[in-house]
């Protein structure tokens, strides 16, 4: 599904009044009434109950303005507070507060100190509260007064729902400088806003409903926006289907370049991934010591080995044996464990810019890469990197914080400057492309936080490439199939779930999509 920004969205109302000739008031009647049927749901009926809409002076105010009407209509006991002078409201949402007044139904505007001990009273004998106050129309950091009626909103105790946007949370990046209300239920208009899905928003804006408003269908599918999220249906499409006969020379080839001393599970977990996520065969190269060790940790897999260094990582004589074993793989994973040391990490350079095949680049693979981003370009195909903010921040000269702040435009960014898929691990996480296209991942969960998970991921992604998948198809499947994943092995327990419990958890997952 795409996800539209504040622009985006604004740009598709105009279009929808100028080139559909549909009236901006139709629209906003749409949206209130929208907010007061998810407000009844809510409620299990509004006869009798007592609801107080927080209008802003914008658009958003005027969606406030028409649930009020219906929320009235329906016998519920309504109180309207205006953030400011009645005389202020224009367009649409004077049209609608003029109807709410013609009907009786008061406006009330706050204006002076002695409003808000009203506001305090309806707030403590309300059923539930509406955040109409702010939008996508929203930017910087909450003014008073609305500060403080966000404030009053959010210690309430109340059912809150809120209007497009929780006020206070970008719609863009889901930031939130100052405060911002947080809703029970969020109802969102035409197109699901980025900032819904991106944290804090998402924590912010409840369960998210959304609501076309009549908009033209053709005007939604055709609006050029280049984010969307990553759904089970769009997976569902791009899945490699087995063939009745197959046999495992179809079904791909993964090389794993992974582990080194203390770091044998990575490697494990990458190369079990991609097994799970069902490849044909995956073989494991790793430092010739190990050996023993991964074999004894693996039975599918098949163990490769390459020259040391000392300490147990590999180094720059391994690259004729990695580009000998290469010939026989369809992808190849790279960087799960490997280690930091210099000829270790010159190592992985030189495996990236002789690559003849498919890359996908996680963990010490990127860390290597920081600084010497040309050589990701001398590749042959164009190589998934899999960073978490934390590599990224390596990459990028940026902290993590900066990084999680504008995950999207981050992920963008980096992608088309790099010319590869970046894969910007985190809640959510996201997947960008050079031409500047981003998914956003809609499974997986917070239990997913722990070591080893990104192994996995790495693994899946190679996998689902080796089975036939273009890069693009297999970073935007693999991210939401590994999500899947934890999301079925959190339902055993979110607390103590391990990466090993992802990987018995992959078949389910494929088959809960193929199904
Ligand atoms: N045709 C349309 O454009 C439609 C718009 N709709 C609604 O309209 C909203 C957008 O309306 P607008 O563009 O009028 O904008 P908003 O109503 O979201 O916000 C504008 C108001 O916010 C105030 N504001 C902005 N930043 C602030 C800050 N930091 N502190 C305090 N106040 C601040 C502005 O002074 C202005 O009063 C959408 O979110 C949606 O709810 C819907 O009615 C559907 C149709
Ligand atoms: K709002």
């Amino acid at each position: 599904m795409k996800l539209a920004t504040a622009a985006q969205m604004r740009e598709i109302d105009k279009l929808a009044i100028e080139q559909y000739h549909l009236p901006g008031v139709v629209l906003m009647e749409n949206a209130g009434a929208a907010v007061a049927r998810e407000v009844e749901r809510l409620l299990g009926g509004i006869k009798d109950k007592k609801i107080c809409v927080f209008a802003g002076l914008g658009n958003n105010g005027g969606d406030g303005f028409v649930a009020a009407r219906y929320f009235a209509n329906g016998g519920a006991k309504v109180k309207v507070f205006l953030i400011g002078e009645k005389a202020r409201i224009t367009g649409d949402a004077q049209i609608h507060a003029d109807v709410l007044s013609r009907m009786g139904v008061d406006v009330m505007e706050i204006t002076g100190d002695r409003d808000w001990d009203k506001v305090r009273i309806a707030v403590t004998f309300s059923d539930c509260l509406i955040d109409a106050l702010v939008g996508t129309g929203f930017h910087g950091e909450m003014s008073e007064p609305l500060a403080l009626i966000v404030d009053i909103i959010n210690r309430s105790g109340k059912r809150v729902v809120a209007v497009d946007v929780p006020s206070g949370v970008n719609a863009d990046n889901g930031q939130v400088q100052g405060s911002a209300v947080k809703a029970h239920l969020t109802v969102t208009f035409g197109l699901p806003k980025p900032g819904l899905l991106l944290y804090p928003g998402a924590s912010q804006a409840g369960e998210v409903i959304l609501d076309g408003i009549g908009l033209p269908l053709p005007l939604l599918a055709t609006a050029p926006v280049q984010q969307m999220t990553i759904t089970a249906g769009y997976v569902k499409q791009l899945l490699p289907k087995r063939r009745a006969d197959s046999h495992k020379g179809l079904n791909g080839h993964v090389g794993v370049i992974a582990g080194s001393h203390g770091y044998t599970g990575a490697a494990v977990l990458c190369a079990s991934g991609a097994l799970r996520a069902g490849s044909g065969l995956v073989s494991l190269a790793v430092a010739n010591s190990l050996r023993s060790i991964m074999e004894a940790k693996m039975t599918e897999v098949m163990t490769r080995t390459l020259p040391e260094l000392a300490s147990g990582a590999i180094g720059l004589k391994s690259i004729p044996f990695v580009e000998e074993l290469s010939n026989y793989w369809d992808v190849i994973a790279l960087g799960p464990g490997m280690g930091r040391q210099n000829e270790t990490q010159a190592a992985i350079r030189e495996i990236v810019r002789n690559a003849e095949k498919p890359l996908v680049i996680d963990a010490d693979g990127i860390v290597a890469l920081a600084g010497h981003m040309d050589v990701i370009h001398q590749a042959d195909a164009m190589a998934i990197l899999t960073p978490h903010p934390g590599e990224m921040a390596q990459l990028t000269g940026l902290s993590a914080m900066q990084v999680n702040q504008d995950r999207i435009g981050i992920a963008r960014r980096t992608a088309n400057q790099w010319g590869s898929i970046i894969v910007l691990k985190g809640a959510p996480t996201i997947v960008a492309f050079p031409d500047g296209e981003v998914f956003v991942n809609t499974s997986g969960n917070a239990s997913m936080a722990t070591g080893g998970t990104g192994d996995v991921l790495t693994g899946v992604i190679a996998a689902l490439i080796a089975q036939g998948l273009s890069s693009h198809d297999a970073a935007v499947a693999g991210v939401y199939l590994h999500g899947l994943a934890g999301d079925i092995a959190a339902q055993a327990g979110a607390v103590g779930l391990i990466a090993g419990d992802l990987l018995q958890a992959l078949p389910a997952a494929i088959a809960g999509l193929q199904s």
